[in-house]
């Protein structure tokens, strides 16, 4: 499989205080990768370090994904619930990267967004405003906004995150969907039970000032 990205030797932490270091992993085409571990063992400062908002302190990460575009999935916790825009400007926000030196959307933006609307099976949401829909059409209308950035790879924050138990399976069988019949790489960083026992072909586990990597046996 092709690599998508290459996780050398590294270490990232704030202020000259390491969070980990030595840090060896590889985001290959296909894969689920599952990210676990304890409040503040690091899986935020990883997925920092993955969107290049913290430099490392040593170590790199080389990128062999096209024009270099990650999609990325924030907890919803750290989105604006009352975000004063409809479903479809927050999908289409997605395609920011794509527009270069372009101030406004064009139509191929435009018709990106509709088709994650309607990968996802919620193009109805279209018109509605984000800030009165449920946690569970949040979480999908944030998932269709990172498919507009790109559908090689998906970084996901613990998505399940406030989900009620139906709305979570959905969430887990959609992402699980993407993964084998759209062939799109997947990171999910979570807490949730369920995320441990059944999804992903590989986990990284922060523990006790070590981070493990390695394939999961029971992958189905
Ligand atoms: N901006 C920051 N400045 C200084 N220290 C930070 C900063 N952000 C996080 N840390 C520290 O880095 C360590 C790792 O935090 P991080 O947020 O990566 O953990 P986490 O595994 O994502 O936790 P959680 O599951 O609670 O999100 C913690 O000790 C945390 O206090």
């Amino acid at each position: 499989m092709k690599s998508l990205v290459e996780v050398k030797d590294l270490a990232l932490g704030y202020e000259g205080k390491e969070v980990f270091s030595h840090l060896n992993f590889q985001i290959e085409e296909r894969d689920f990768i599952v990210v676990l571990g304890p409040n503040g063992s690091g899986k935020s400062t990883l997925v920092k370090g993955l969107l290049k908002l913290l430099k490392p302190m040593s170590g790199e990460i080389i990128y062999h994904l096209s024009q270099n575009r990650l999609g990325y999935m924030p907890q919803v916790t750290k989105v604006d619930a009352h975000f004063p825009a409809t479903v479809f400007e927050v999908v289409l926000s997605g395609a920011i990267n794509r527009l270069g030196k372009r101030a406004f959307f064009h139509r191929e933006e435009k018709a990106l967004a509709l088709e994650s609307l309607s990968l996802l099976g919620i193009e109805d949401l279209k018109n509605c405003a984000f800030s009165e829909l449920s946690g569970g059409q949040k979480q999908k209308v944030l998932l269709a906004r990172a498919l507009c950035a790109t559908r090689e790879l998906l970084i996901l924050d613990e998505p399940s995150n406030n989900l009620d138990l139906k709305s979570k399976a959905e969430f887990y069988e959609l992402i699980q969907k993407l993964n084998k019949e759209k062939h799109i790489a997947i990171m999910l960083i979570t807490h949730d039970e369920h995320g441990k026992e059944t999804l992903g072909n590989k986990e990284l586990v922060f523990e006790d000032d070590q981070v493990i990597f390695r394939r999961r046996e029971n992958h189905v």
